[in-house]
């Protein structure tokens, strides 16, 4: 037999991306990135130029079948494979990022008399203009006692797709009458390239993002009815749908999307993923023990346990939901490589940028060299990771960014080392919580653009959670780990695996060179810790609600 492909499409923040993947051993035999060409909509809106309140960010759904068009015949040229070879093809995407749909499965927004209306338009993961929703459901759910908060460390998040199916509800009745379904990203790309009347969800959004459990169900009607009457079937009506297993065939590429992909129709598609989800297998984690950190603009905190444990401010845990036969942990970051970016852009002085250029490097990279000659400790600052609120373990949106310690003496590099070191305090804070409540974190393996572009960031981690980091080999883990379910979806009898142990035992890779604790610099860095988790209480914890107030006080000066 020939040797046989999968492509795996990686639908990140900023971005798409394709590879095409041998699935005797994993080989990343070509790559293609598809910028989103209209990118993060935070401002205003595409074509009305409709202006978007603080806190909203919006997606177009054209810009992801743009990924499909541009990407996936780009890598099949590229590898010069022929498409009869390729037997599958799987996507991983950015969650809770969501979209209303008519009866025809088409975007509200695409519809010219809905498209001047916020509300049509995908919600990204990081929209975080459902609080208010989100607090209410917290609150009611605890007042009922609802058996499912435990399972979301305490509290859902805004980002996910109650408060945002809420949000919609509450501040756009009109749009919500419209909706047929609200749908995750991942799933309606999926059910355009299955042109699939009867659409499925994946169970790894509906778990970890929908509150859905495989045995439960969704909460009962009953719930929904307490946080609003007009909500009381929306799980029977607008989030119906067959909730299906990861690795599951979810159809076949119709003639149409094949000929505009440049393949052959009929492969099997998977049912869509989470991008920190499919990197767990694409890095090889397949067993406990192990937490994968998806870094990117954000970090994703992956781990698998054999029981379900209550855990502090974890996004959620689900069985099945990363792994089959192990229960699946999620935390995360809401910023970290936005935090650096942030910097870069609104808080450097023009003679680094000047130097940068001068020495042909980027402004990350400069500071990252001159950050890299200061010790643990030295700079004498001191900062809070939240530029995007703190998703783990305090689940509050609502929190901002601090740093502590500046002088007149404070260089911009002493800055950027500082903002590294919180977010790498932000994951000690969430390594703890699993490990001090019984799912066990013996290593760490890092995956996504960060490790391959800044050494220094791995060694302060791995100095700040004493442990070995392993680093991912391929350069597009979610994308590769998506490919392996779209080998999965095609089977053993295609060529391709019938588990995905089995394709993340022969296709997953992590590189020789790792990052090991340097003793001195865990001594220091525990201190450190230790003053950071005083800040972290103090500002975090209800001690000092200073960054609420301010919040509060910014909301009436705007309007
Ligand atoms: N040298 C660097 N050091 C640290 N962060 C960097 C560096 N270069 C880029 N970044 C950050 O990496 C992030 C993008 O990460 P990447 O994994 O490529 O994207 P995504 O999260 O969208 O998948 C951006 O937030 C950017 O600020
Ligand atoms: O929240 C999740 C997954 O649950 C992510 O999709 C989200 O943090 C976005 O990840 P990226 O930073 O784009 O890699």
């Amino acid at each position: 037999m020939s040797k046989k492909y999968a492509i795996g499409v990686d639908y990140g923040t900023e971005s798409g991306r394709a590879v095409l993947v041998d699935l005797s051993d994993g080989t990343e035999v070509a790559d293609h990135v598809t910028p989103y060409p209209h990118n993060v909509i935070d401002e205003k809106l595409p074509i009305s130029g409709i202006k978007l309140e603080y806190d909203w960010a919006l997606q177009h759904p054209q810009d992801y079948l743009d990924v499909l068009t541009r990407s996936v015949p780009a890598v099949v040229q590229a590898s010069g494979v022929d498409p009869a070879d390729i037997i599958g093809l799987g996507i991983d995407f950015t969650a809770c990022t969501m979209l209303p749909v008519d009866a025809q499965g088409q975007p509200l927004c695409f519809n010219p008399e809905l498209a001047n209306q916020p509300h049509s338009w995908v919600k990204l993961w990081k929209h975080h203009a459902a609080q208010d929703e989100a607090n209410l459901i917290n609150e009611i759910a605890e007042r009922r006692g609802e058996d499912f908060l435990p399972r979301y460390g305490g509290k859902i998040s805004s980002e996910w797709m109650i408060a945002k199916v809420w949000q919609i509800l509450n501040e756009a009745p009109d749009i919500y009458e419209q909706t047929d379904r609200f749908l995750e990203a991942t799933d309606w790309v999926v059910s355009q390239m299955t042109g699939a009347s009867d659409i499925v969800r994946n169970s790894c959004t509906a778990g970890y993002k929908a509150i859905w459990h495989k045995k439960k169900g969704f909460p009962s009607n009953e719930f929904f009815k307490t946080l609003d009457p007009r909500l009381e079937n929306v799980t029977e009506t607008k989030l119906r749908g067959e909730v299906v297993a990861l690795g599951t065939k979810a159809g076949e590429l119709t003639e149409s999307m094949a000929k505009l992909m440049g393949l052959q129709p009929g492969i099997a598609i998977a049912v869509g993923n989470v991008d920190a989800h499919a990197a767990v297998p694409g890095v090889g984690v397949v067993t406990p023990g192990k937490l994968v950190m998806a870094m990117g603009t954000s970090i994703c905190h992956m781990l698998l346990g054999t029981e379900e444990r209550e855990v502090e401010g974890m996004c959620g845990v689900v069985e099945d939901g990363i792994i089959p036969g192990y229960l699946g942990y999620e935390a995360g970051q809401s910023a970290v490589g936005d935090i650096f970016a942030w910097y870069v852009e609104q808080g450097v002085p023009a003679y680094v940028q000047a130097a940068a250029e001068q020495e042909g490097t980027n402004v990350h990279e400069w500071l990252e060299r001159h950050a890299s000659a200061y010790k643990p400790g030295e700079t004498g600052l001191l900062a809070l990771d939240w530029w995007n609120g703190n998703r783990s373990v305090l689940v509050d949106t609502e929190l901002n960014g601090l740093i502590l310690g500046y002088s007149l003496l404070t260089k911009p590099e002493e800055v950027y080392r500082s903002l590294l070191e919180a977010t790498a305090f932000g994951t000690r804070k969430i390594v703890d919580a699993f490990h001090n409540n019984g799912v066990e974190v013996q290593e760490l393996y890092a995956c996504g653009g960060l490790p391959q572009k800044n050494r220094l960031l791995m060694q302060i981690y791995a100095d700040v959670t004493n442990r070995e980091i392993k680093v991912a080999d391929s350069k597009q883990t979610p994308a590769l780990g998506a490919a392996m379910f779209g080998a999965v979806a095609a089977g053993a009898a295609n060529g391709g695996y019938d588990s995905i142990v089995d394709a993340a035992q022969k296709m997953a890779r992590v590189r020789k060179d790792t990052f090991k604790p340097i003793p001195e610099n865990v001594a220091v860095y525990e201190k450190l810790y230790q003053e950071y988790s005083k800040l972290h209480d103090y500002f975090g914890r209800g001690e000092n609600d200073v960054m609420k107030r301010l919040r509060a006080i910014r909301e009436e000066a705007r309007h």
